[in-house]
């Protein structure tokens, strides 16, 4: 069988004295579509930073496509929760698309054709390509979010790692942001966090909760007791069925 394309094995991680990660293992294959969730605080993001290898384990091991995930992190699409510019900054669409060209080692500025050619490519994919002259601080919530969707997508990455991509958009533009990835899931393995099990369960083909400690379930599996659990504070009751 083909190697998980992220494998996270009895990881356990602290900041200082407190424990927020504790003894997590995942394996994620091929050609899922994974929503990690969890309740504030739970270790959502601390988890991500570690696949994204800014983090660094301090108990257990991850291996991102077969590397550490510093060296893999080139072969990651990462859409952040907030967008790490400011909105009012006088940059245009375009020009956000080309950032995600950076981490293949380009000079801001220095762009090439192949370049310009990714980052027009991931703006048609995400129905965005209009868009492309626009200043960033004229977009919609809706509309940055398929910009950074884009921009994530024009490093050409085999998995795409998405931190609430819809906390801060409406419900219309949420279900089109989730139709798309529905679509990109056919060639890319996401791994997508989220607050709202309901909603991402349409979506997602494997859901793990997080509150330090981990558990996963199959779509189908699950109901309102595993909501009850994982929300209502009983996390570590939840069977870990695998
Ligand atoms: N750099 C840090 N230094 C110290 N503590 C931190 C740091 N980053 C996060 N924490 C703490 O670790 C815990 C887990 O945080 P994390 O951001 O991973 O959770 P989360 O599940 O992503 O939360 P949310 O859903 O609110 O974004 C929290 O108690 C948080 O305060």
């Amino acid at each position: 069988m083909a190697e998980p394309v992220i494998q996270v094995e009895d990881l356990s991680f602290s900041y200082g004295d407190a424990l927020v990660l504790e003894q997590v293992t995942l394996s994620i294959e091929s050609g899922e579509f994974v929503g990690l969730v969890g309740p504030n605080a739970g270790g959502k993001s601390t988890l991500l930073k570690l696949v994204l290898g800014l983090l660094r384990p301090q108990v257990g091991r991850i291996r991102v496509l077969g590397q550490s995930p510093r060296r893999a992190v080139r072969r990651i699409g990462y859409v952040p929760q907030f967008p790490s510019f400011p909105r009012d900054f006088p940059i245009s669409v375009e020009q956000v698309v080309l950032m995600g060209r950076l981490g293949m080692g380009r000079l801001l500025g220095r762009y090439d054709t192949s370049d310009r050619a990714a980052a027009t490519g991931a703006l048609r994919e995400v129905e965005a390509l209009d868009l492309a002259k626009r200043p960033i601080g004229a977009l919609s919530g809706g509309q940055l979010q398929r910009v950074l969707l884009a921009r994530a997508l024009a490093s050409e990455p085999e998995i795409l790692i998405l931190d609430e991509p819809t906390a801060n958009v409406d419900q219309r533009a949420e279900t089109d942001v989730f139709g798309l990835l529905a679509e990109l899931n056919r060639r890319l393995t996401i791994l997508l966090v989220s607050h709202d099990i309901a909603f991402i369960s349409e979506y997602v083909s494997r859901v793990a909760c997080l509150n330090r400690t981990l558990a996963c379930h199959r779509t189908l599996e699950i109901d309102g007791d595993t909501v009850q659990q994982l929300y209502g504070g009983h996390v570590r009751q939840v069977a870990h069925g695998h």
